[in-house]
């Protein structure tokens, strides 16, 4: 993308209801994040107007006599009376800008017929170029993306900038000289109904091996970037940060009394003066019998080698309103060095006080602060799309019809990866269409190295996010199926793209399923691409009281919250209903705990007894309500409460959270991946 440094951009919401406070401004709010990721360095401020022609045209003016660049409007463009946005704008605009208006409606036409409903326009109005968005906030922030390329030339040219234009136009033929005109229809053909797959393609490989594959594949950045010290915060630092200065740089008194000679002993002072913390030094040197009342932090005199706290001190005589100490008293003989901090002795002038390769954390910035490193080498952060497929999506704000679910993944993804540091561009929702599919993933694949997508990843005629990748992209998939709990469907892909290599984890539909392989298979290698030489979830070995049975052939990797504290047992909550659609298994769970499958449980256990006598009486929120594969073992001390079969245990009264106990007891690993919380107050 051609290169803008400071623009300034208005967004301008016109509807009456978002004016009125009645409505929510999401199309606003959206547009906002999307020009932050478009352009970075822009000034962004967004306002709100009723659909009134003469108010409208009232920004719009001013934003022309404040030389504003952009101006983007979103809302009243379509057929209501109400809806007069085009005609403001026209009355506002000395010159139409027809080829934007004409793009977005051609891209638009490409997503939906009901585009030709649009009647946006564009045009230039003094220096400012005002463009008309519709008011929905995916169609506003799409169409915002299909111009988001021409933008900035068009400011250099409207500002007569003719040294960029020249620049840019140069840019614009070599890349249009090397762009290869791709056809956007997919090769992929899901009418053939009859010949697809009815076994999966892709060998099953453990969850070892799956990892062990992408960690091959992915390399740790090498590019660095300065950032301002305060930024550089949870970030690698590139470099090794040396004290340019010794810290203290002068001898400090580390304690609130008097600076004195030591030679002296003990015995009766003259107050010669007082210094604070943040006093000029004093240069005067300090002789015999004499004493300067000093404060914590305070440069020491020269000629004092000692500083003697006040609480080892007697006043002896002051001045006659008690404002000046005149003698005191030293009680005990200090020694020498005592209580000063040294020149150099927190950090010595030229220690390698923040390594490179650690990871910038509080104190770290705080150690900028203090050697005034007002910027710091960090390496750059991998740059991942998130993209949900499927035709049952919507946006959590829009309207669904029977059969249409709302999209969790995307939202739930962009703030996992948030949780460990990392930004991500949100690529939208598609259809599970092929040739949508392979535009979505052209798009996100321009703009960024890797792409996680979700849904489309298992056997449906439908599920064909794997095909687009192998027969439009040629990528080469290097496993199709993992050994896991849930997450089956979990594929990796690598790929050439225009010259670069690109990563591609397909992740399943399934809420949960999608959100355990993007903790294990995903947070890991993006810490070590980032170049955290070691990164590992947290893990325990905790011994339960009893076993968990799994009667799945995969290892099952269920949400758990575990608390301990200082005297309190490690416990273990089974978050309830594990069944892979439900998303909630995850809320205030901070672990994994892994159920090996059933006859491996059985040869790690063999010819131990379980100890089933170790429940407590369950906290209700933290019931468990077991699906069909993984129930506790039946013992004599539970048959009471077996689950019959479709019988959720939910329902049969007080289920039993299992208590860890500290002997020689079945052991499960949990992946911590949040904190490990204390135990409620019992
Ligand atoms: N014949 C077989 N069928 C299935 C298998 C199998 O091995 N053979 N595997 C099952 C497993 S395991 C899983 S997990 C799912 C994964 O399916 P997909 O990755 O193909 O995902 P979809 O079919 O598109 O969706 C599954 C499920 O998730 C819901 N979904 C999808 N996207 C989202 C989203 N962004 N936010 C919230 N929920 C979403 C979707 O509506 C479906 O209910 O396949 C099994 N089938
Ligand atoms: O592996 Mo799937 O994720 O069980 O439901
Ligand atoms: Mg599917």
């Amino acid at each position: 993308m051609i290169s803008t440094m400071h623009m300034s951009i208005r967004v301008l919401v016109v509807s009456d209801s978002r004016s009125s406070g009645e409505a929510q401004d999401v199309a606003g709010e959206k547009l906002i994040e999307a020009l932050h990721k478009m352009f970075p360095h822009a000034v962004l401020a967004r306002s709100t107007v009723p659909d009134e022609k003469a108010q409208i045209k009232t920004y719009l003016k001013k934003y022309a006599e404040q030389n504003m660049d952009l101006v983007l409007t979103t809302g009243g463009t379509g057929f209501t009376p109400r809806d007069v946005t085009p005609e403001a704008t026209r009355e506002v605009i000395d010159k139409e800008a027809p080829g934007l208006a004409y793009t977005m409606l051609t891209r638009s036409l490409a997503k939906t017929e009901m585009a030709m409903l649009s009647r946006a326009v564009c045009g230039i109005a003094s220096k400012t170029l005002i463009v008309n968005l519709p008011g929905s906030p995916k169609g506003a922030v799409e169409c915002l993306d299909f111009i988001k390329e021409a933008i900035p030339h068009a400011i250099n040219c409207i500002n007569d900038r003719k040294e960029d234009v020249a620049r840019e136009h140069i840019a614009i033929q070599q890349s249009s000289s090397v762009s290869q005109k791709q056809d956007s229809q997919s090769k992929v053909k899901v009418s053939k109904i009859a010949a697809r797959n009815r076994m999966s393609p892709y060998p099953m490989v453990s969850v070892k091996e799956a990892s062990q594959t992408i960690f091959k594949y992915c390399t740790p950045v090498h590019d660095t970037e300065a950032v301002p010290f305060e930024q550089a915060i949870n970030r690698i630092l590139a470099e090794n940060v040396v004290t340019p200065e010794p810290v203290p740089a002068f001898r400090a008194s580390i304690k609130d009394g008097y600076a004195v000679k030591s030679s002296d002993g003990a015995g009766r002072r003259k107050i010669k003066q007082a210094t604070v913390a943040g006093d000029k030094p004093i240069v005067e040197e300090l002789q015999d019998g004499e004493a300067v009342r000093i404060s914590t932090g305070a440069p020491v005199p020269p000629g004092a080698d000692a500083v003697v706290q006040v609480e080892d001190t007697k006043l002896l005589e002051a001045n006659e309103d008690e404002t000046e100490e005149i003698s005191i008293e030293i009680l005990k003989a200090p020694v020498a060095n005592q209580d000063i901090r040294d020149i150099g002795s927190d950090c010595e002038k030229g220690y390698i006080v923040l390594s490179q390769f650690n990871r910038m954390g509080p104190a770290h910035v705080g150690v900028l602060a203090q050697l005034a490193k007002k910027e710091v080498k960090v390496f750059r952060k991998p740059t991942i799309g998130i993209l949900s497929t499927g035709n049952e999506l919507k946006e959590p704000w829009e309207k669904i019809e029977p059969g249409q679910i709302r999209d969790s993944n995307r939202y739930t993804l962009k703030h996992l990866l948030n949780r460990y540091h990392y930004d991500s561009t949100d690529c939208g929702m598609v259809k599970d269409d092929p040739s949508e599919i392979k535009q979505a993933l052209e798009k996100a694949l321009d703009e960024n190295e890797f792409v996680i997508t979700t849904g489309g990843a298992s056997m449906g005629e439908l599920d064909v996010v794997k095909r687009v990748l192998q027969e439009d992209f040629e990528a080469r998939i290097h496993f199709g199926r993992i050994n896991i709990k849930p997450g089956k469907p979990t594929s990796f892909a690598t790929l050439s793209y225009k010259g670069k290599i690109k990563k591609v984890f397909c992740l399943p539909g399934n809420p949960a399923s999608c959100t355990v392989c993007a903790i294990i298979f995903i947070i890991p290698v993006l810490r070590y691409i980032e170049n955290e030489k070691v990164f590992q979830f947290p893990l325990l070995r905790i011994p339960l009281s009893q076993r968990l049975v799994n009667t799945d052939s995969r290892p099952d990797y269920l949400r758990v919250k575990v608390t301990t504290g200082l005297g309190c047992e490690p416990k273990i909550v089974l978050r309830r209903n594990q069944i892979s659609s439900n998303l909630t298994s995850f809320c205030n769970a901070n672990g994994l705990i892994i159920v090996p499958p059933q006859q491996h449980q059985e040869e790690e256990l063999e010819g131990e007894e379980l100890d089933l006598t170790r429940f407590v009486v369950p906290n209700p929120s933290h019931t468990f309500a077991p699906t069909a594969s993984h129930t506790f073992a039946p013992t004599p001390s539970h048959a009471g409460q077996q689950t019959p079969p479709n019988r959720p245990r939910a329902l049969l009264g007080p289920t039993p959270v299992i208590q860890t106990i500290v002997d020689d007891r079945p052991k499960y690993t949990v992946i911590m991946f949040e904190q490990i919380v204390r135990p409620p107050p019992q």
